[in-house]
């Protein structure tokens, strides 16, 4: 334990997507929004949280090939996307139940807290904001902010090296293999919240250091 610690832990970075926020209520307006601007096909809740979890450009992508159009519309597609993706941020999103309170418990545990998405960074800030969450963090960091995204563990390096906290010292709370792959790959402790996306996987079987219910059910010690 570090003298501002009561924990094994020094830093924790959490995930956004799926851990802290269910936003695929803001995936599913913005991405069939952009598909209607195209006159193209709406896809379904389902797909999307099958495809949510590997960024932006990632998620349009996916939906273009699943309505069956060419990529050649890829540009258009993400930049409509965008467009509404920022109109609707936050308005189809909810805090899930623990987050408050497991973020309230890591930082009084003295833990340095990181939010890691891959979301695009403004997104993320501007949704963090709104959710009232954006004061936990000393740090947010998006898809776009380092040159590769989560399931790279560069990401989480990059973000241990900036808080000043030892991987091994460091937890990655989030939802998918993705974070646990990135944070196994960091040499980075990963716990996985079984309520999220995981493309529409079970948890259960992804390599991690165990998973729990709700952000307050971490065990710190
Ligand atoms: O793909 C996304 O935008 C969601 O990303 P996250 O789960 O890393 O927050
Ligand atoms: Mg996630």
């Amino acid at each position: 334990m570090n003298a501002h610690s009561s924990s094994r832990y020094t830093a924790a970075i959490v995930d956004l997507d799926g851990t802290m926020v269910d936003t695929l209520g803001d995936f599913q307006v913005a991405l069939n929004a952009a598909m209607a601007d195209l006159g193209l096909d709406r896809v379904g809740r389902e797909f999307i949280e099958h495809t949510v979890g590997k960024g932006s450009e990632h998620l349009v992508r996916q939906t273009l090939a699943a309505v069956g159009a060419s990529e050649s519309r890829f540009a258009e597609a993400f930049d409509r996307y965008q467009h509404h993706y920022d109109r609707i941020n936050g308005k189809y999103a909810d805090v899930y139940d623990g987050v408050i309170e497991g973020l309230v418990r890591l930082q009084a545990a003295g833990l340095a807290l990181a939010c890691l998405t891959n979301k695009p960074v403004a997104f993320a800030k501007a949704l963090l904001e709104m959710k009232g969450l954006a004061p936990f963090f000393s740090m947010v960091s998006g898809g776009d902010s380092f040159e590769r995204k989560k399931p790279d563990p560069l990401p989480v390096v990059r973000t241990c090296e900036a808080l000043g906290s030892e991987p091994s010292r460091t937890l990655v709370v989030g939802d998918s293999v993705n974070d646990a792959t990135a944070a196994r790959a960091a040499g980075c402790p990963v716990v996985l919240v079984r309520y999220g996306y995981n493309h529409g996987q079970p948890v259960a079987e992804v390599d991690c250091d165990g998973t729990v219910d709700r952000l307050d059910a971490i065990d710190l010690h």
